[in-house]
């Protein structure tokens, strides 16, 4: 579903290369966990696979597409990737079903209203369409920001650790219900998280980056 072939990536106003030679390839409906010590390049490596920001070297692929290298560039908006990046928040001037529409701009308008209602079901929040964000709770929140993601049918759906503003209690039950919706519509999903346990038990895979060198992980409880 995407493949990566010696991708190295380095900051403008940095020394050193942030991704050093990275291989990755995920099949469909595959989920991979990237974890690893702070500053490593794990949100650096989101992002290029975004294309919101442009490798030094290598080759990237989305099914059979190349998004990247021998001179082609395509585009963020083009690639057919969902984001939730924990800046990506909701519109707090927009009801919850006016969020998940505003990325199905170019469907008709009763295709949009039918997709939004069909995306709200699978994160279990149907009732929710006609509230603000901060009428709901962090995780109903994030369930949202989650709807909204897979709403246009993302190819892959990239997630960097999105829960940084809840509480440890609150963080381990969203996690396992975001993990639980990527499984049950069985998208790809590469997602960062700071719980290498927890990775380890709710994703196919695991790699870990150090100073922008990726591996398997070898993390043991
Ligand atoms: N816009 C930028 N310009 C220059 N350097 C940057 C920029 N963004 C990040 N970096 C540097 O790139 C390196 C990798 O950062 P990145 O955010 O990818 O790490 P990370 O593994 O996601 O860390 P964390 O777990 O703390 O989120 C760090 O040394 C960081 O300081």
């Amino acid at each position: 579903m995407i493949k990566l072939s010696n991708v190295s990536y380095q900051y403008d106003n940095s020394k050193t290369e942030t991704l050093k030679d990275i291989n990755l390839e995920l099949e469909r409906g595959e989920v991979l966990a990237i974890v690893g010590p702070s500053g490593g390049g794990k949100s650096t490596l989101l992002r290029v696979i975004a294309g919101l920001e442009k490798p030094k070297a290598g080759e990237m692929f989305l099914g059979s597409e190349c998004i990247y290298g021998n001179g082609v560039f395509v585009k963020p908006e083009d690639r057919g990737i969902g984001m939730l990046f924990q800046d990506y928040a909701l519109f707090p001037h927009m009801t919850v079903a006016k969020n998940i529409e505003y990325g199905l701009i170019g469907m008709k308008s009763r295709e949009r209203k039918k997709r939004m209602k069909e995306v709200l079901e699978l994160v279990n929040l149907a009732e929710y369409e006609r509230r603000y964000p901060h009428e709901l709770s962090g995780g109903q929140q994030q369930r949202i920001a989650l709807a909204r993601a897979i709403a246009p049918m993302p190819k892959i759906l990239l997630l960097d650790e999105p829960f940084s503003n809840l509480d440890t209690f609150l963080l381990q039950s969203v996690r396992e219900e975001l993990f639980g919706i990527i499984r049950a519509i069985g998208i790809t999903a590469i997602m960062v998280t700071h719980n290498p346990e927890d990775a380890k038990t709710q994703a196919d895979r695991v790699i870990q980056i150090i100073d922008g060198i990726a591996s398997e992980s070898r993390y043991e409880q």
